[in-house]
């Protein structure tokens, strides 16, 4: 649990944690992070001691942080995740309520799901890699503003960073083939959560083994008046400038170095080689989300 996600209300929300995963016939054990690396090495420490569960309570930063220290390991635990931080985007493609004393008082009920992840740059994701312009936008969010304005800063920021982009010339090979030509923007997302933004890929599923590619080509006004129409109706891939399309596998390469932000941190530069790991982790959910599987995998009979 990254207590600075709960903010004061921290205590109150480990206390209710440990009591609803204690209730369902779990022996818990909660540590506290303090800095970047924590929750992967507590997330990994947890496995090797034979945990049946992780769960991760924080943004998706921490969510990431401890996928990262359980998706290399050969016995993977049950996953669950508790949102505490701006945007969720993993709680919010998996429909975890994002109140938090919801989603706690859910877990008792939670049924396992399998999840795709992402692999790039020896690191593992779960929601979204952005190439270009809004990577350098996000990474400029000052702190006070994200806890301000919650998601709209981040779309904000965004925003002003794509229309200052210039292009790059971008060339991706893909399962089907390769794209070339000038890019302002390129993410690649698991899910279809995007900065709390739920209509990038809305036919995204976290199970579907596939990186929803999205180009943007020319952010130059006029294009953009049409571009953000579409994008709150969800009907993104419909308007001109965009390039779409699905894939398991990918590179990336690009005129010059650009940065890549994987799952909200800079994590290198281009050349990228990306690929989907399918269901490859078990994550818990509300069962109208589609979870199942074996009876004693529920939380109550663990
Ligand atoms: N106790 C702590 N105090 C400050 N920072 C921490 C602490 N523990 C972990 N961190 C760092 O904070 C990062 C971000 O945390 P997390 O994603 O949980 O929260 P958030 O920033 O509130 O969420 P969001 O990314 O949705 O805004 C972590 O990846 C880690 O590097």
């Amino acid at each position: 649990m990254n207590p600075s996600s709960g903010k004061e209300k921290a205590e109150e929300i480990r206390k209710s944690a440990e009591a609803a995963i204690a209730g369902a016939g779990y022996s818990v054990t909660t540590r506290l992070t303090e800095k970047a690396g924590d929750a992967e090495r507590f997330a990994r420490e947890g496995t090797r001691d034979g945990a049946d569960l992780v769960i991760a309570a924080g943004g998706d930063g921490t969510v990431n942080e401890a996928v990262n220290g359980i998706a290399g390991l050969p016995e993977r635990p049950l996953f669950a995740l508790l949102p505490l931080g701006t945007v969720n985007d993993f709680a919010r493609a998996l429909g975890i309520p994002l109140d938090v004393g919801e989603a706690i008082q859910a877990l008792p009920d939670l049924v396992p799901k399998p999840a795709d992840i992402g692999m790039a740059a020896g690191r593992y994701f779960m929601n979204i890699i952005a190439i270009g312009a809004l990577a350098e936008g996000v990474a400029g969010v000052p702190v006070e503003q994200k806890s301000a304005f919650g998601p709209l800063a981040y779309i904000a920021h965004g925003a002003k960073a794509l229309f200052s982009a210039e292009g790059n010339e971008l060339q991706l090979w893909h399962d089907h083939g390769s794209w070339s030509g000038e890019a302002s923007l390129l993410l690649l997302a698991l899910t279809n959560s995007t900065g709390g933004f739920e209509r990038m890929n809305p036919e995204a599923e976290t199970d579907d083994g596939l990186l929803h590619v999205t180009v943007i080509k020319n952010t130059k006004l006029p294009n953009l008046v049409r571009m953000s129409a579409a994008l709150l109706l969800g009907k993104l891939q419909e308007a001109g400038a965009v390039e779409t399309f699905r894939t398991k596998r990918l590179r990336v390469e690009s005129d010059r170095p650009l940065v890549c932000n994987i799952d909200g941190d800079e994590c290198g530069v281009t050349p990228l080689e990306v690929s989907v790991l399918p269901g490859h982790l078990r994550v818990l959910v509300p069962a109208e989300e589609g979870g199942g599987g074996e009876p004693d995998e529920r939380i109550p009979n663990a």
